[in-house]
């Protein structure tokens, strides 16, 4: 499991550390960490250039040791310092001491003989680099870069340097993944201890490039509930239902599909096949698209009676292209069995009826989706993710699952949100959603809870998706074709 913690609890573990340790000794593990990193992205150390762009904080303090130390290796180092008065006076000593040197403000004052000051001297000096470290702020940044950082930002971005944050893209919220204004867009962000949650949700994960996680001893120190959880392939495949000896198709859960429209039979036909893929022993298919339903898929149990005498199910998906059928999603959330809403069942679901429910409820909207239900525009959900998953979950007192490139699916009684990874642009395809829709309501039947079916479904679906695209479009049925895959590849990676 991956996990992420806020950065009022990264503060906390740190101090409880810090207070063990000789003083200075946890920014040198970062900076060891940061430098090491580094070193990987150059290859050659020796004779490579490197520009250090920093801030006032510890966050300087990291990028200066970490510039200290391959500048023993023989780099050219120059830092950018954006407060000279204010920055790490100790990590600028230990640069110097190296060999490093300041350009820009501060140069004229600390550099000696070597400095280079003026604004023409720092863009020449980021456009020549071969590294860029983005030391400018850390945890403690708040709100988007300042002008004079932003200008920084944007000479790096120009240039053909790597560009390495430090703990985090400076510019974006550490605690939400939000982006107000500008921020460093870096190829590798090196973290200390814990990832924080913006480096795992979009817009911010954007900006972060690749992340890798540098131990400094916090581990010990973090509590056992993180802010944001990431499943992996083991943490999955721990999940995943397992037919024993005893089972017959009703132990193994039976899932209703309520769902399609003749105007939109499709998008019963996905959530079948998303369905049969979900480990559930039998999908009962209840709405008027029976007959694509079993010409596609014979298996399937079709009933042309409401949910309410189809015969049991143990959990109910519905919405999915259901239309305008308010009367078909008001009897489903009157079953007193897990059910997942979806699509069209998301409007039409009366919000009381949720929050009446006893059974657990899992809502399945994407962006837009959520924004008509909170009454908000899309772009403000999709700026904002975290906070408005929370928000619906708390609103509807259900497990709400907010698709989109990182995907988070929250509990209605708080605890770490889960967000998921695995997904690819190619998902953003029609009929995708009801396919996940399909596979989420059969692990629901299986016995998996809101949280762990919802996040269970996205891996594997997004699993499934990169599988059906391998780099080219796919189409939602593929995603599903696609799935038994995606659950080999997880169940062995499990074992
Ligand atoms: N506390 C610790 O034990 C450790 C901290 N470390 C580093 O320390 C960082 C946190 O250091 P700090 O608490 O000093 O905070 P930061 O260095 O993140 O930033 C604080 C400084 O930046 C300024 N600032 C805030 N927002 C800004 C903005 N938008 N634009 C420009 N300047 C802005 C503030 O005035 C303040 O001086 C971590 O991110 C990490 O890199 C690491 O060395 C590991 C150990
Ligand atoms: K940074």
């Amino acid at each position: 499991m991956r996990t992420a913690y806020s950065v009022e609890t990264v503060r906390t573990a740190e101090r409880a550390l810090m207070a063990r340790l000789p003083e200075g000794a946890l920014m040198q593990r970062a900076a060891a960490g940061l430098a090491a990193a580094c070193a990987g992205l150059l290859g050659r150390v020796y004779g490579s250039r490197v520009v250090l762009l920093v801030g006032s904080g510890d966050n300087g303090g990291d990028a200066l040791y970490a510039g200290a130390r391959l500048a023993r290796r023989g780099a050219g180092v120059a830092a950018v310092l954006l407060a000279p008065e204010r920055a790490h006076a100790a990590g600028l000593a230990a640069l110097l001491r190296a060999g490093g040197r300041v350009v820009g403000a501060g140069a004229d004052t600390v550099g000696g003989a070597a400095a280079a000051a003026g604004v023409g001297a720092v863009e020449e000096a980021i456009l020549r680099a071969d590294l860029v470290v983005d030391g400018i702020v850390g945890i403690g940044g708040k709100g988007g870069l300042r002008p004079d950082a932003a200008q920084l930002a944007a000479c790096a971005a120009e240039s053909r340097a790597a560009v390495v944050a430090v703990d985090l893209p400076s510019g974006v919220d550490a605690d939400t993944g939000e982006v107000h204004g500008d921020a460093v867009r870096a190829d590798l962000t090196v973290t200390f201890g814990t990832h924080k949650p913006g480096l795992l949700i979009d817009p911010a994960r954007a900006y972060a490039g690749s992340v890798r996680l540098v131990d400094i001893g916090l581990d010990g120190e973090l509590p056992d509930e993180a802010a944001l959880e990431a499943l992996q392939h083991a943490d999955v495949a721990r999940l995943l239902p397992v037919p024993g000896a005893e089972s017959d198709k009703y132990r193994r859960g039976v899932v209703g599909i309520a769902a399609g429209s003749a105007r939109y039979p499709g998008a019963a036909v996905l959530a079948v096949s998303g369905a049969l893929r979900g480990g559930a022993g039998a999908v009962r298919y209840v709405g008027p698209a029976g007959d694509a339903v079993i010409s596609r898929f014979p298996e399937t149990l079709v009933s042309d009676r409401g949910p309410k005498h189809a015969g049991r199910v143990q959990a109910w998906v519905v919405g999915p292209g259901a239309g305008d059928d308010a009367s078909t999603v008001a009897e489903v959330l009157a079953c007193d069995v897990p059910v997942l809403v979806d699509a069209d069942g998301l409007r039409l679901a009366d919000r009381d009826a949720v929050r009446a429910r006893t059974a657990p409820t899992l809502m399945t909207p994407h962006a837009g989706e959520a924004a008509a239900l909170l009454g908000v525009s899309r772009e403000t959900v999709e700026g904002a993710r975290l906070t408005w998953v929370r928000e619906l979950a708390s609103r509807y007192g259900a497990t709400v699952l907010l698709k989109g490139s990182t995907t988070l699916i929250a509990d209605a009684r708080g605890g770490a949100v889960r967000v998921n990874a695995t997904g690819t642009p190619w998902l953003a395809t029609a009929g995708s959603g009801d396919v996940l829709s399909g596979l989420a309501g059969s692990l629901l039947a299986s016995g998996l809870s809101a949280l762990d079916a919802g996040s269970a479904a996205a891996y594997l679906h997004g699993l499934a998706g990169r599988y059906a695209a391998d780099g080219a479009p796919a189409g939602a049925h593929d995603v599903a074709a696609a799935i038994p895959e995606a659950w080999r590849d997880v169940r062995d990676a499990g074992h």
